[in-house]
């Protein structure tokens, strides 16, 4: 007799979201990274712009470490802030180092209206919601990035040695940073088996919003949208 396979909770996530991961592959500034035709400039742009989100972002796994129920799940997520802080942080500052931005300068970025306002939303989720509402906002940022990262790898594999950007891609298509995306999806399916549909309509929502903030950053990059109305600091 054939098993019924029930759909996992990650399989509807990524359905539902399918629409938007594909926009965020296809856009301009992504293609450019894998053509390794984008402007020098842009790139630049994106490590200050990105070294500030990841401040931010990697703090959700400490916050997720405090929320655990198990030392298991503590284990991981101190495994993830330390792999954000070291491997993934360090693509971007030897990128900057080559580029002649220090250190400072990248942790100095001011981060755009758009960068505050989802690293906000992920913070403001992950103080006052539950463990699952923290994962369900920060599985796009490792999700998705993982996905892009695959997917340049395949479309482009061919002229990678000769693209500037390559560095870039292998770390985010690489197994390790696979395998942590694999376990954020795995805890998502955890924390949500057997629960009320009311409570995965809270995830489901917390998942697109993320998503789109998704998108919203690269154009965000793309377009070099800052704040307006520059103000000076007084000495
Ligand atoms: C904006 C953004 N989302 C996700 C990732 C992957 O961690 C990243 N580095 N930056």
């Amino acid at each position: 007799m054939e098993s019924i396979q029930t759909e996992r909770f990650t399989d509807r996530l990524y359905r539902n979201v399918e629409p938007i991961w594909s926009k965020n592959f296809h856009h301009s500034f992504v293609q450019g990274i894998g053509r390794g035709t984008l402007e020098r400039e842009l790139f630049s742009y994106y490590l200050k712009q990105d070294y500030v989100y990841l401040i931010e972002y990697s703090k959700l796994f400490a916050i997720g470490a405090q929320k655990a129920t198990s030392i298991e799940v503590m284990k991981q997520f101190s495994v993830l802030l330390h792999e954000t802080l070291h491997f993934e942080m360090d693509v971007h500052r030897s990128y900057a180092k080559s580029f002649g931005i220090s250190e400072e300068e990248l942790e100095q970025s001011e981060p755009t209206p758009i960068n505050l306002a989802y690293t906000n939303y992920m913070l403001n989720v992950a103080h006052n919601g539950t463990l699952a509402e923290l994962v369900s906002c920060l599985l796009p940022c490792a999700w998705d990035y993982w996905e892009i990262g695959k997917k340049l790898y395949s479309n482009y594999h061919n002229e990678l040695e000769t693209n500037p950007y390559k560095n870039w891609i292998k770390a985010y298509s690489s197994d390790e940073f696979g395998a942590l995306a694999k376990w954020l999806i795995q805890l998502m399916d955890e924390l949500t088996f057997e629960k009320p549909e009311r409570e995965l309509t809270i995830l489901e929502n917390h998942f697109q919003t993320t998503s789109r903030f998704e998108f919203l950053f690269w154009e965000m990059l793309l377009n070099q949208e800052e704040w307006p109305l520059q103000v000076q600091n007084m000495v």
